[in-house]
Formats: C-alpha cells, structure tokens, sequence
C-alpha cells in the first residue's frame, strides 16, 4: 500500500468514515451523552479546516505567483510588441497587485471614524481612570479589553497609513514604495511611532502595574480625530450644527480633564485635609459618583468662570487654580466667540435676506409709493422666502468653475426643461445650453410678464404656475398657458413677414405666484446659431401665432423664405465667383511678378551701359588734355 498519501486525502478519508458511521448511532451510552453526531461532526470539520489551512495558505500563494508572473509576461510581451505608454501599464499593473487607499473614498473616511472613538475613549477614559481610582478597579477587565481592542485599532492605522495614496501631479501615487517613503517622512508618522511604542511593558515593573498613565503615549494620534473632524465638516450637510457639537465636545473634554488634575491633585495633597481639596467625608463622598459629578462640577465653575469655589490654601492649589482661571478666560472668549459666529453664519441668509427686505421698505415709504404697491412687493418676498428663493445663485456659484457649475445647474433645471414639449426631442447639448443660461424669475399676482407693444427682450418658459393671455383692457382672457410652456419669442426671434417686428404681440398676466425661467434675447440667439431646427421649430410656433392674430405679412414671409430657400445656391454661386475671383487675381500676380523682374533687369542693364559709357567720354576727355599739352598719348600705357 502506498503510504505517502496526501494530507487532504487523508481528511477526507476520516471525514467520509465519520460520515458513514456517525449516522447509524441508534442511542447513546451515560458517558457519551453529551457527544452528540452533530457535535462530533462540527467537530471534525474545524479540525479538518484546520489541517486544511496550510494547504489554503499554498495554494494563495501559488495563485498569487502566478498571476505576478502572468502580468510580467503581458508587460514584456506589450514592452516588446506593441507601442505603449509603459507608465500606464506599470499603473495598471499596480492597480491590479496593490491594495492602495484613497483618501477620498468612503472606505477610509468610515475607518477614520472607528479610529476617532479608539482616539476619544483614550483621551477621555485614561485620564479618567489615573485619577478615579475606583473607576480603573471596578472595571479593569473591561478596561483591559478597551485598551488592547485600541491599540489593534492603532495598529490596523498605522498598517493603512502606509497604503494611505496622495496626489502627484493630480494622481494618485499607487506606488507602495513610494507611499511607504512618503509616509515616513511625513509627521504622521513620528506620531504613529510613537502612540504604538508598548509601554504598558512596564506593568511587569510592581510599582507601575496597571498604570493607566503608562498608556499616555496613545494620544499623540490625537491628529486623527481632528483630520476626521475636518472631513466630516466638509462634508455634512449641516456644518453649524457640527460646529456647535464639536465645540461642546471639546470643552466638556478640557472640563474632564480639569476635574481629574483637581482630584489627582487632591489626593496628592491629601483628601479634607483642607476646604480646597476634595472632601471625603461628606455624604456619599466616597463614591465614585460623587466623586467624579463634585470634580466635576468643580472645574466646570471654575473653567467658565461663573460661581464660587473654596479659595485655595496652599501654593500649589493658588497655583493650579490661577492657571485654572486663566485657561477659563480663554476657554470663555472661545465659546462666546465660537457660538456668536456659528449662530451669525446660521442665519447669516435669513439676515441677509431682511436686510435687503428692509432696504426696499424704507426706499418704499421715501418714494411714498403707495399702499397698494407697496403690500404687494412685500408679499412677493414673502412668497421669496417661502419658496427658497432668497439665494443670490450667481453669487454662491462664483467661486466653482465653470464646468461644475453647468452640472448644478443641469441638476436643478433640467428635469422642468424637459418637460417643456417643444424641448422634450430636443438634443442634450441644446438642453444643456439653455439651463446654464436661463434665470428664475418670479411673478406676483396680477403681474403683466409681457404688454403689448413693447420691445421684447426676453422669451419664458414656465416653471411653475399660471398665466393668461389677456386683451388689452385685460378683462378678457384668450388663452391659459401653464407649466412647460413657452412664450414671448415672437418678439425676438426676428420673424420673416411679422407685421410687429420685435414688438410683443400679447398681453401675458400671472395669475397666481409664478416661477419663470427667463432667457434673454442675445442668449437665445447664441444658442440658436448651432442649434438650427430648433429655432425653425420656434419659428413655425409663432408664425401659428401670428396667423392666428392675422400679424403675418404673409408675402413678406414669402419672399423671405424664397430668400431663405434661395440662399444655399446663391452661396454656392458667390463661392463660385470667389474661386474665380481668387484664380484671376493669382494669375494677375504671377503676370506681374515676372514684369517687375523683367524690369529690374532691363534698369540693370541700363544702368551697367550707363557707367560704360562714361568711363570711356572721361578717357577721351584725358587723351585730348594730354594731346594738348604735347604728349604722345599713342602708346597704351598712357
Ligand atoms: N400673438 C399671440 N401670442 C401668444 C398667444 N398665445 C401665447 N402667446 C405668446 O405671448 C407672447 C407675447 O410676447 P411675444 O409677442 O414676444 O410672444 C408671444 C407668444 O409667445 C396668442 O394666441 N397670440
């Protein structure tokens, strides 16, 4: 037989012999009842998993190789092969091998929250418990756990700190050599270091054993909480709120800490010893509750500064409670400072918005603009403020750029936009062009949006409410227009064959409250020049209009549209002339180029004949001066 049989083979042989012979057991015997199948089978599994592990652990690893040297195949062969942005494949290859966290990412913002408490119940409970001697003793096994459950939470930390990816020129550095050297010369990781440092070794030394104030180290990851701290205010939704809570998070953690140093100084001192220090022999005081609520209260008094306490009899005590006030001093200025500010900034809108109410009020009564407009303008900000409309929106979005601003506003509009029918077949970019254009406009009842007659300058499309199209003496009503539709275009669109050119053709009065997204004439235009049959599409409503209303020229529109349908062959024509045109002039160029060179040539030749000549009269003038006075000029040398 062979011998040499696997380990996995061998459990399995074990467990299909239990299996087979667990399930007969008719009845059990008085030693073994408590063995039950199930139990035993249980049993056998967790050992078998155990026996198993090493296998598991092998069998990850090879996986794990050969995927390695699976993507270094692939890279030397793209290496090789293909053109490729190596950088790229180096990040992918990262990507799939290293577990890297982002910062930015949920994960780490959700194990920043759990490390938070692992850093608050150090902060809060080993002072606590070096002072409150009861406290560390009556619940030392729980302290015990606390604590270890922290440091493997500081250890977790730490282990993700060195995976923790930051920003290199935008991206995030997936490197692992790279973060682990980052991180090392950061200052994170001194601290790190340093609240993981196993002090509470020096429990084994007597006079130190179960020390809380061993443990003190840990706080020095107190940078976690407030980097927790400042990510949840970025990102809550209700940041005063937050501000307030933290704030008075924070003070009843000065106050704790302060009510511990009066005991530990108390019972340094010695308890009753005089009316300063803590009193053991009142009532219930040596309980741990009174103990702590007394100290408590103690500091609180002291710290803001706002009741008696014993004055102090010996230095020490003068010592510890001047410092004590003066820390007061300050923790006071913070909290009305802190709480002024964050209640300012809570309201901050509301007061803004009254102040600007205020403003149109007395501008109002100085004008004396009368009862009746008055009331009016003060109900349509108070229909402001109830529809949430108070926000200046070009002001709030100043500061993001431009693309996040389109997604807001895309966010906001788009949903009322589609529902606009002449817009629902619209194509996206049209859409997305006219929501970072258009502005909300709010109307009272009664309000003409548009008279007759007068320049337009603007078209509306309704966002909530009713309004009517009105005869001029406004008492009689043609046509309700409701949510989604759209008017006021006639007058800005420059309609062919329109009788009233850009004048409003209609009287459109708000019946109720109403919402209006308003887009201006120019903004209209600039949109329509790449979006052509939409703007036919608007045309054709309000030449309908306009027919109904017996406005249109019809001829007029005739004759334009022959000139609009006649207009690609006259382009075409005028491109044919131009080529033409731009043929003529070129030969035209090429003609006189080479008459200017046969010019320039002819001058030169001119002008080279031109000095011959007068070299050779100066040689004859000399030749008869020398003549003249008598000297043979017939040899050449002369
Ligand atoms: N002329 C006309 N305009 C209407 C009618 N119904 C709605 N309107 C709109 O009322 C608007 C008034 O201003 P415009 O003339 O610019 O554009 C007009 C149309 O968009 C109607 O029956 N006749």
């Amino acid at each position: 037989m062979n011998t040499s049989y696997s380990t996995q083979q061998y459990n399995q042989e074990q467990l299909n012999t239990i299996e087979s012979g667990i399930q007969p057991i008719p009845d059990i015997t008085v030693e073994t009842a408590h063995i039950t199948p199930r139990s035993l089978y249980s049993f056998v599994r967790i050992v078998q998993l155990v026996l198993r592990f090493p296998n598991y652990c092998r069998h990850w690893m090879q996986q794990r190789h050969r995927r390695r040297v699976d993507i270094e195949r692939i890279d030397s062969f793209l290496r090789k092969n293909v053109v490729l942005n190596i950088s790229q494949i180096n990040e992918d290859e990262h990507i799939s091998i290293n577990w890297i966290v982002d910062p930015s990412q949920s994960f780490y913002y959700y194990w920043s929250s759990i490390v938070s408490i692992a850093v608050l119940y150090n902060f809060i409970i080993l002072i606590g418990r070096s002072a409150f001697l009861l406290l560390q003793e009556r619940l030392l096994i729980i302290w015990l756990i606390c604590d270890y459950l922290c440091d493997l939470c500081y250890i977790i930390d730490t282990f993700i700190q060195t995976r923790k990816g930051y920003l290199e020129q935008g991206l995030i550095v997936r490197d692992l050599e790279k973060l682990r050297k980052h991180y090392k010369q950061s200052r994170r990781f001194l601290f790190d270091i340093i609240s993981l440092l196993p002090t509470d070794l020096l429990y084994l030394i007597p006079t130190c054993y179960l020390l809380p104030s061993l443990r003190f180290n840990r706080l020095f990851r107190v940078y976690r909480f407030f980097e927790f701290s400042n990510k949840v205010e970025t990102q809550t939704n209700h940041p005063n709120i937050f501000r307030l809570v933290s704030l008075l998070i924070i003070i009843l953690i000065l106050i704790h800490w302060n009510a511990c140093f009066y005991f530990i100084i108390s019972r340094w001192i010695g308890y009753s010893t005089d009316s300063w220090v803590y009193n053991m022999t009142m009532p219930t005081g040596t309980t741990l509750t009174t103990q702590y609520l007394y100290s408590f209260f103690w500091s609180t008094l002291v710290l803001t500064n706002i009741g008696e306490v014993p004055p102090p009899e010996t230095n020490i005590e003068t010592l510890f409670v001047t410092a004590d006030f003066l820390t007061g001093v300050i923790v006071f200025a913070t909290i009305v400072g802190n709480v002024g500010s964050i209640i300012a900034s809570m309201n901050a809108v509301r007061a803004d918005f009254r102040q600007k109410v205020d403003q149109v009020k007395q501008y109002m009564t100085f004008r004396k603009v009368g009862n009746e407009l008055e009331r009016r303008v003060i109900t349509w900000f108070d229909y402001l403020w109830l529809q949430k409309q108070v926000v200046n929106e070009d002001l709030v979005l100043d500061s993001l750029p431009q693309k996040l601003r389109v997604e807001i506003a895309k966010h906001i509009h788009l949903a009322a936009l589609k529902r606009v029918p002449i817009f629902a077949e619209a194509q996206p970019g049209l859409l997305v062009e006219l929501v970072t254009r258009l502005k909300l406009q709010i109307f009272s009842p009664g309000d003409y949006v548009c008279r007759k007659g007068d320049i337009g300058k603007e078209m509306y499309i309704i966002k909530r409410g009713r309004l009517h199209v009105v005869s001029d003496d406004g008492t009689k009503i043609f046509v309700t227009l409701e949510e989604g539709s759209v008017f006021g275009e006639i007058s800005i669109l420059n309609i062919p064959g329109s009788k009233t050119g850009n004048r409003r053709t209609a009287n459109i009065r708000s019946v109720g409250y109403s919402d209006l997204f308003c887009l201006t004439k120019q903004d209209l235009w600039e949109v329509l020049v790449e979006y052509p049959s939409a703007r036919d599409t608007l045309i054709e409503r309000g030449k309908a209009h306009l027919r109904k209303d017996n406005l249109l020229d019809e001829n007029a529109a005739q004759i334009a549209q022959q000139d609009q349908a006649a207009l690609p062959e006259k382009l075409t024509q005028l491109q044919k002339n131009i080529d033409y045109l731009e043929t003529r002039i070129a030969r035209i160029m090429g003609e006189y180029k080479a008459i200017m060179i046969k010019l320039n040539r002819r001058l030169q030749f001119i002008e080279q004949l031109a000095e011959k000549n007068s070299i050779i009269m100066i040689d004859e003038n000399k030749k008869n001066t020398l003549n003249l006075v008598g000297i043979d000029t017939s040899d050449d040398d002369v």
